[in-house]
């Protein structure tokens, strides 16, 4: 079995009432860059990465992918992810520009590809071929009811829905906003909307400085909050300590973090309680098994980023002991073949065979499909 063809495509999703905002990005469309991984079986496997839907930086992406990394990949046995995995991260010339960035959210759409070619070849769905189910079922919390550009209104309507009608049991809420004050009124008015048995998570995106993140950490325990997300800048890992060390509530980070390395050292820093480690941020699933061996040796759970919008971490997560919840993000449900499936607040286990990355036909001929 070899690979014979990379073919990229670029897919832009509409977002949630036409536009999103938290603390720091406001969007209209959800963007992945990805590839489609051709191989003389027959099969296909494909790969993206999650961004802001900035067409030319996606073009970079996918540049890189067909550019840098392609002739690399092409004639190789795909079902040595790991050997493949290797080559490509400490390639010289891609090394040399990348470790993170660009480079890094190639390689994670193409080792993304490769897992999911392999669990084809297989005949399997990936959760069964990375060692089957540590757990039978994972929870889901859902995001898209807590956007900052949401009326308050629409804030305590969607959470509502979303648990008395949907059966979520958490809930996320977007902080971060131009008051704390605000961003308090927001959160109480949703508790008091939901009683105390609803879980609410809370996410800055990076917003804060030490001393705000303090307070307003000190603020969100009255309301039972479960965890504050990305209070401070992505890679700040001593601000983060020092908030940790400075309140009770614990801190939920990741999704920004590209390396292995830079988990390690804000785990061993106490800096984090709840690891948000994402395929498509990481050099893809090779990359972040290894962080979430590396949190759950250190009893810290891993509660992924979905930058995937959950198609392939629901996988990681039915497999991987450290995980019992992730988030829901419904944005790429209308473009992927398998859709994700979340019922009373739990994610259905898939049964197809692969990563649950494969766009729909129309999907792949429809959107920004680059030649
Ligand atoms: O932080 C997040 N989830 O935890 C969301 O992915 C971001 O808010 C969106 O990508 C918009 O920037
Ligand atoms: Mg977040």
């Amino acid at each position: 079995m070899h690979i014979t063809k990379l073919q990229p495509f670029i897919l832009h999703a509409p977002v949630t009432r036409g536009g999103i905002s938290d603390s720091t990005h406001s969007i209209t469309h959800w963007g992945a860059p990805g590839v489609a991984i051709h191989c003389d079986s027959g099969h296909v496997g494909y790969g993206f990465s999650g961004t802001h839907a900035h067409l030319p930086t996606d073009r970079m992406i996918v540049d890189c992918i067909t550019d840098g990394f392609g002739p690399l990949l092409t004639g190789r046995d795909p079902r040595e992810v790991r050997d493949l995995w290797q080559t490509l991260y400490y390639n010289p010339q891609l090394r040399w520009v990348g470790r993170s960035g660009i480079t890094h959210l190639a390689l994670g759409a193409i080792d993304i590809a490769l897992w999911d070619l392999k669990a084809k070849a297989a005949g399997e769905p990936l959760w069964r071929l990375l060692g089957g189910s540590s757990q039978k079922s994972v929870e889901a919390y859902n995001t898209d009811g807590g956007w900052l550009n949401w009326s308050l209104q629409d804030l305590v309507g969607d959470c509502r829905r979303m648990v008395e009608q949907e059966g979520y049991r958490a809930v996320k809420l977007k902080v971060g906003g131009k008051r704390l004050g605000d961003d308090i009124k927001r959160v109480e008015a949703v508790r008091n909307a939901l009683g105390d048995d609803v879980r609410i998570m809370t996410d800055a995106n990076g917003r804060w400085n030490l001393p705000t993140a303090i307070e307003a950490s000190r603020r969100l325990v009255d309301y039972d909050v479960t965890w504050i997300e990305e209070p401070m800048q992505f890679d700040d890992c001593e601000g983060h300590r020092r908030l940790a060390e400075s309140t009770s509530l614990p801190i939920a980070m990741g999704e920004q973090l590209y390396m292995a390395m830079q988990f390690r050292d804000f785990i061993q820093a106490g800096a984090v309680h709840y690891v948000q480690p994402d395929i498509v941020r990481l050099a893809g699933i090779t990359e972040w098994w290894q962080v979430a061996d590396l949190a759950h040796s250190y009893a810290l759970p891993v509660v992924p980023h979905v930058g995937d919008m959950a198609q392939t971490h629901q996988h990681l997560c039915i497999a991987h002991p450290a995980c019992h919840l992730l988030e829901y993000i419904p944005w790429l449900r209308d473009w992927m073949k398998y859709p994700a499936q979340v019922e009373c607040g739990q994610f259905l286990t898939p049964e197809d065979p692969g990563a649950g990355t494969e766009p729909t036909a129309e999907a792949l001929d429809t959107i920004n499909k680059v030649s």
